[in-house]
């Protein structure tokens, strides 16, 4: 269960911060892994005094019960180090991957559900992934294979240094001091690292955004030629990544020679002051024999530290970036209030509108009215501004200045719950998902009964060939429509626009491009979704126009008045133009 809602956002301290957010969510098998981890310290910490006894009472020349005791006490400490090993190793991957999931799912709830569908579209597909699957994975993968050993060899480290410190003190002080140096310099060049390997996490994403970008292109890249130009990108931007990631791996493993020293010094220091001692008396041998298997014990953890060091400067990157982007507002999160607009079909109307994406201006002060149940075809040239206009109706993006009114609400003021509840949307470039003919005509809503559904295809007489394909309605459809053809798959987004008992209907009609028969198809689909609703259509051909009942012209971002206004007399008038 998680304690805080996936979309919680992130609190001021980064990294740090996001991680501490997301252990708590974990803290069940992050305890475990935490007491495992610390029971199998404490076992391999126990072994040396066990040899310590077991020598001391040897040459003191106990009981063979004695040494018995001693040797099963090993044992046991064996086992039991053993089996903490293994517990933390489990528990440690389960932590990791809640840890994961749970990212991956704030992260897809921030970058795709809560960013307006322009800003995600803006965004290259194989980034986004990336950004919210690769960097979780590394997350994942880092606390689970690093974080937790890491707390083990630390716990052992700081044992042994304590016993260095109470059995032989001036060489544990050289040593203390030491391991508090190689720390700091650590830390220091991990703070270097973790910036590069920010910049590499970037770099990979927008790999992957070319990548996905490429593969999408690939019918158009082939016949063109230009395959030979997408292989020189990928490889110019793999190579970049490979020297960012080069520097901020060999920035992790400059550790490894400064941890090999500090071995070589802990070997030299301590068991030349345990020999010195030992010749003085102060020492026994199993003491140096204890103090010897110490520093042995401490390579292990050095070695480990060393090693992991790189896997946690990216999980520290990752996690930077990713709190960065839990914390930002979705562009243009507005005050949305709980305004509702009346049941049935609500008018439209646009008051002064001019809008602009980023700095250019596509709108200019744009007015009109479509009453309650009336419908108005919006047309004129390619880039003057009519899928802006349906994406202003759809709450897609809000007005600089002016108003655009649903059943007399503004519509910013709108959540998009309410909106959808009363707006639905037929176009020619709809989405079908790797589903069931039926998951996507209800768009996965199960409880829509199958009559329901062959009701629809009757109404746009496509039940028949529904009904003859190898499954029916459970016939699965290829991403994309990929197996049908344009026709059948307009026949499904009409089915989809009339399931929806929706006042207010939205059609884009993204082309006139369309073969005669697949034009009578779709001519039949908008016939049939229209009827008691009230209609905004952006519309290329005349065959549908003739459909509404108000026609608005759009030149260069701003209404033609003259050529706006009643269908059939602006029909009529074309037709004169050109008889
Ligand atoms: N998401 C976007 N970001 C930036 N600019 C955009 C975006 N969408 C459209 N534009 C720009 O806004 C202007 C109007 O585009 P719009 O798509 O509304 O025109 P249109 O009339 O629907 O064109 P078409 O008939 O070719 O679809 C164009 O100059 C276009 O380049």
């Amino acid at each position: 269960m998680n304690p805080e809602p996936a979309s919680g956002r992130t609190p001021a301290g980064g990294g740090a911060a996001l991680l501490r957010q997301e252990f708590r969510a974990a803290w069940g098998s992050g305890v475990g892994a935490v007491l495992a981890v610390l029971i199998s310290a404490a076992a391999a910490l126990a072994g040396p005094l066990l040899v310590r006894h077991f020598v001391d009472r040897a040459t003191a020349g106990t009981t063979a019960a004695v040494l018995a005791g001693t040797a099963v006490a090993y044992l046991l400490a064996a086992l039991v180090g053993t089996g903490g090993r293994i517990g933390s190793g489990y528990l440690a991957a389960r932590t990791g991957w809640q840890i994961a999931d749970r990212l991956r799912e704030r992260l897809f709830q921030r970058l795709v559900v809560e960013e307006p569908v322009l800003e995600v579209e803006r965004r290259q597909t194989g980034e986004v992934l990336e950004q919210i699957d690769g960097n979780s994975d590394i997350v994942g993968r880092a606390v689970s294979e690093s974080v937790f050993p890491m707390i083990g060899n630390l716990v052992v480290a700081a044992g042994i240094l304590v016993v260095m410190l109470v059995t032989v003190p001036a060489a544990g002080l050289g040593l203390a001091v030491l391991a508090v140096g190689l720390f700091a310099g650590f830390s220091r060049i991990s703070r270097w690292a973790v910036s590069r390997w920010e910049t590499a996490r970037l770099q990979q994403a927008r790999l992957f955004g070319f990548l996905g970008d490429a593969l999408a292109a690939r019918s158009d890249v082939q016949p063109l030629n230009g395959t030979a130009w997408v292989v020189q990108q990928a490889d110019h931007r793999l190579n970049a990544l490979f020297a960012v990631e080069r520097r901020a791996y060999l920035a992790g493993r400059t550790f490894w020679p400064a941890t090999q020293l500090f071995f070589a010094i802990s070997f030299a220091l301590v068991l030349g002051a345990g020999l010195n001692r030992m010749g003085s008396g102060g020492l026994t041998i199993g003491t140096l024999a204890m103090l010897y298997l110490y520093v042995d014990l401490l390579q292990e953890p050095l070695e480990q530290v060393s090693s992991q060091a790189d896997e946690l400067q990216q999980m520290a990157a990752v996690l930077g970036l990713s709190a960065r982007t839990l914390a930002e507002s979705p562009m243009g999160a507005g005050a949305r209030t709980s305004a509702r607009f009346p049941e049935g079909s609500p008018g439209i109307a646009f008051e002064h509108v001019t809008f602009g994406y980023g700095d250019e201006t596509v709108l200019h002060d744009v007015t009109f009215d479509v009453p309650a149940g009336t419908s108005l075809g919006i047309v004129g040239p390619t880039g003057a501004g009519k899928s802006t206009v349906v994406n202003l109706i759809c709450g897609l993006a809000a007005p600089a200045s002016g108003l655009v009114r649903i059943g007399g609400v503004d519509v910013t003021t709108l959540t998009e719950a309410e909106l959808a509840r009363h707006l639905t949307v037929l176009s020619q470039g709809a989405h079908l998902f790797a589903a069931s003919v039926r998951e996507n005509i209800t768009l996965f809503d199960d409880s829509v009964p199958a009559e329901q559904v062959l009701a629809v295809l009757e109404r746009l007489d496509a039940a028949g060939w529904v009904n003859a394909l190898p499954g029916g309605l459970d016939t699965r459809v290829g991403a994309g429509g990929r197996g049908l053809s344009e026709g059948e798959i307009q026949v499904l987004a009409g089915a989809r626009a009339l399931l929806r008992p929706c006042g207010l209907l939205v059609i884009d009609e993204g082309t006139s491009r369309l073969d005669p028969q697949t034009e009578r198809v779709w001519s039949r689909v908008v016939e049939a979704v229209m009827p008691g609703r009230t209609v905004v259509m952006v519309a290329h051909r005349t065959s549908t126009l003739a459909q509404v009942d108000q026609i608005l012209v759009l030149e260069n971002g701003r209404v033609d008045v003259s050529a706006t206004g009643n269908t059939a007399e602006i029909l009529s008038s074309r037709a004169g133009a050109t008889s």
